[in-house]
Parts: structure tokens; C-alpha cells; sequence
């Protein structure tokens, strides 16, 4: 252990210092999460910082690392660092699970907590390939970088896509039984593609889909989020229901193209919440023009879909459903998808990316769920 700091100017501009870096994977200062074993600096202005990582494997070590040597080196008085990373024991690391999960470090679903703020959105489509998860993982990225804190659970089993569609090859990191998700800008991602190796298909039937999801929201630390998305499998199936019982107040988004007949197939995917008692937020339309070069649209998949699904999808479930926005069809929303850089991040200014930003605000304006929240009062 090394001295404290002496000079007391000295030793708070470093503890605000290392204040400022936060753990790449929990989004918290490390000070908060007791990564900070020790820190002294010597006459000639040599830091010494002991960090403590969570586990031994700790994939981001370099990022912790190199982002608190540059929090030291910006403190006047500090000419050097020196960072020693160890791995925190059993009881630190159980007090952390206590500090992340909460007193008593009770296991459960976070999000339906009385007092959960989270506004949480499954988005669904009828068919397969209309852009339900480049939509998710759009609104997802466009919300982030308005600076609220979000996640995205890829719950589309058959055809996981959204790791690939964010650029994340990294693993989640296990601290015992709490699973930390990758974050990739600035988006805590969790998908079933992480955890089966190589491109294998997932052959899981109902009961093991609901533990795996169950799993998901359970075992995964997401921290406290303004918006957790989840991408679910196109259709009505298993895992529809599931979200359902597992998420009660998860809100619909339907994903659909303009054609009548996709619009139809949508209904039944939306129409599921009059079953569950859930809200449907709104219809998403994609792939609803091709821009011409002469200014012209091409509407290669008709028109009006989302618009009659919207209103079909009033009628059915009694609440107003909202057509929240209409993307059109761009080479470059699909290329940010093949290489990782969602388009509202990449080609901010394309017609597409200002569709999703403007769908992204409206969620966005939408206050946090208050549904169900305690009022905190307390019987004398
Ligand atoms: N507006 C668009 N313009 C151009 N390409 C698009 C658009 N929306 C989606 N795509 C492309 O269409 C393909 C299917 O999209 P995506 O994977 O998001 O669909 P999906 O509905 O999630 O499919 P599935 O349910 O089968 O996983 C992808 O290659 C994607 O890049």
C-alpha cells in the first residue's frame, strides 16, 4: 500500500482526475466502483495508480490503462504514471454486485421495478429483411448520441445481426454470475450471437428461448437506461410472448415496408398486443422510396403501408398508432450496416439518416415511463 498524498491540493485534483475516467463496461467512475486500490505520487511528480480490475481477463485493461495515465498526466504536478493493474477479490468484487444491483444485490428483472424509468421498445415486423434490426440499431445509436443512456438486447435468436451491424466482435465479460455487455457508441449490446461460437445456428425451441431472454435481463448489468430496444424474430412467435410476460411494459415499435402485403403481415405482429395488454408506440416505415438522381421518388415497394397499418392497427388495438416516420431506401444505410457505423453516425446528412434521427426524436420527447411508479412515501 503507498502513502497517501500529502500535499492536500495535490490529492484532490488527482481523485477528481481519476473521477473522470470511467470503466468502459459498467459506464461508472472507477473511484465509484472501488477500482481504485491505491494512488501516491512521489517529490518528482511519478504516480503511482493501483487499479483493480474485475476479472483477471478484463478485455478493456489497456482502455482503463490508457485512460487513466491521461487523467494523471493532466494534473498539474504529475509527470509521469505509472499504473499497476490487479484483480479485485472475492468480497470487493461481491461488494460491487451489491453497489451495481442495488442493496441486498436481489436478482431480477431491473425494468420492472416499480420505480424503473426505462422506457422499454420491442420492435417487431411481420416478415423477415424489412430493416427491423437496422432500425433498432438506428434508433438505438441516433438516442445515444443525444446523450441517453441505452441498450439493445438482440433477441432475434434465428437471425442475430446487431453485433455486426454496430461493429462489435467483443465478448460481454463475466463477473460471476453478472454478465456485462459490450458497449459500442456509447450502446450496452447484448445478443444470443455472443454466446454461440462461430456462425452456428441457434435450434432452440419456446422454453429455452424464455430462459435465454429471461437470462438476458436478468443476469445482464445494464445499469440504469432511458431506452433499452429489443430486436425480436419477425412474426408472432415464442419469443413475442415472451417479451410479453417477461416485460409487461415493453412497448410495440412495428417495422414494415409500404407494400399492402407487408403491411398485412405487420397487423398480426402489432395486433399481438391486444392478447397482451401491451402498447403499440407506433409504425416504423422502411424502404419507402428510392431518391433519383433527378429528385424524383421511385417507390419500388408501393405506397402506403405504414399509413393503413397505422390506422388498421388503431382500430384494432383502440389507441391512437402513430406512423412515427417513413426511411427511404439508401445504398449507404447498407453499407453502414455492413461495415458497423450505423448511418445516423456515419452519413448523418443522408435523407435516411435524417428519417431516423427524426423517428429517434420523437421517442426521444416522450417523457420516461412513469407507469406504475412508486411515490415513494413513506407510512410514519
Ligand atoms: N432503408 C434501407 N435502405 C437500404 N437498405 C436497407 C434499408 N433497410 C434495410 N436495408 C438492408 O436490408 C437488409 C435487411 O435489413 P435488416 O437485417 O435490418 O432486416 P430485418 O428485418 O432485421 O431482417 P431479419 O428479421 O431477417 O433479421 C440489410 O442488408 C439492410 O442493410
Amino acid at each position: 500500500m503507498s502513502e497517501p498524498i500529502a500535499n492536500t491540493a495535490l490529492a484532490e485534483a488527482v481523485n477528481a482526475a481519476l473521477a473522470t475516467v470511467i470503466d468502459p463496461e459498467l459506464r461508472r467512475p472507477i473511484t465509484e466502483l472501488g477500482m481504485v486500490e491505491s494512488v501516491a505520487v512521489d517529490d518528482a511528480g511519478r504516480a503511482s495508480l493501483v487499479v483493480l480490475l474485475t476479472i483477471s481477463g478484463c478485455p478493456l485493461r489497456e482502455t482503463i490503462t490508457a485512460d487513466a495515465t491521461n487523467a494523471l498526466l493532466a494534473v498539474p504536478g504529475v509527470a509521469a504514471v505509472d499504473v499497476e493493474l490487479k484483480v479485485m477479490t472475492q468480497e470487493q468484487r461481491d461488494a460491487l454486485k451489491e453497489l451495481l444491483r442495488g442493496q441486498g444485490g436481489q436478482r431480477g428483472i431491473p425494468f420492472n421495478e416499480p420505480g424503473s424509468l426505462t422506457r422499454v421498445y420491442a420492435v417487431a415486423s411481420g416478415k423477415g429483411g424489412v430493416g427491423k434490426s437496422s432500425v433498432t440499431v438506428n434508433l438505438a445509436c441516433a438516442l445515444a448520441a443525444q446523450g441517453l443512456r441505452v441498450g439493445i438486447v438482440d433477441a432475434d435468436v434465428y437471425g442475430f445481426s446487431v453485433p455486426g451491424l454496430m461493429g462489435i466482435t467483443q465478448q460481454p465479460t463475466r463477473v460471476d454470475d453478472m454478465i456485462l455487455p459490450p458497449v459500442a457508441y456509447g450502446v450496452k449490446v447484448i445478443s444470443i450471437g455472443m454466446f454461440v461460437s462461430g456462425n452456428q445456428p441457434v435450434a432452440w425451441r419456446g422454453p429455452m428461448l424464455h430462459r435465454a431472454l429471461e437470462q438476458f435481463l436478468t443476469d445482464v448489468y445494464f445499469g440504469d437506461l432511458d431506452a433499452l430496444f429489443l430486436d425480436l424474430p419477425p412474426g408472432t412467435g415464442d419469443i413475442a410472448i415472451s417479451v410479453a410476460q417477461l416485460l409487461p411494459k415493453a412497448e410495440i415499435l412495428v417495422v414494415t415496408t409500404p407494400q399492402a402485403a407487408a403491411a398485412d403481415v405487420a397487423e398480426r405482429a402489432g395486433a399481438i398486443a391486444t392478447q397482451t395488454g401491451q402498447k403499440v408506440a407506433g409504425v416504423i416505415e422502411n424502404m419507402s422510396y428510392l431518391e433519383m438522381p433527378d429528385g424524383g421518388r421511385m417507390e419500388l415497394f408501393g405506397s402506403g403501408g405504414g399509413q393503413v397499418l397505422a390506422e388498421r392497427l388503431t382500430a384494432t388495438v383502440g389507441a391512437e398508432v402513430p406512423l412515427l416516420g417513413q426511411i427511404p431506401l439508401d445504398i449507404q444505410l447498407r453499407e453502414g450496416g455492413d461495415t458497423g457505423v450505423p448511418i445516423v453516425l456515419g452519413q448523418a446528412g443522408t435523407p435516411a439518416a435524417a428519417a431516423l434521427s427524426g423517428i429517434a426524436g420523437q421517442l426521444a420527447a416522450k417523457p420516461r415511463g412513469l407507469a406504475g411508479m412508486k411515490l415513494g412515501l413513506q407510512p410514519r
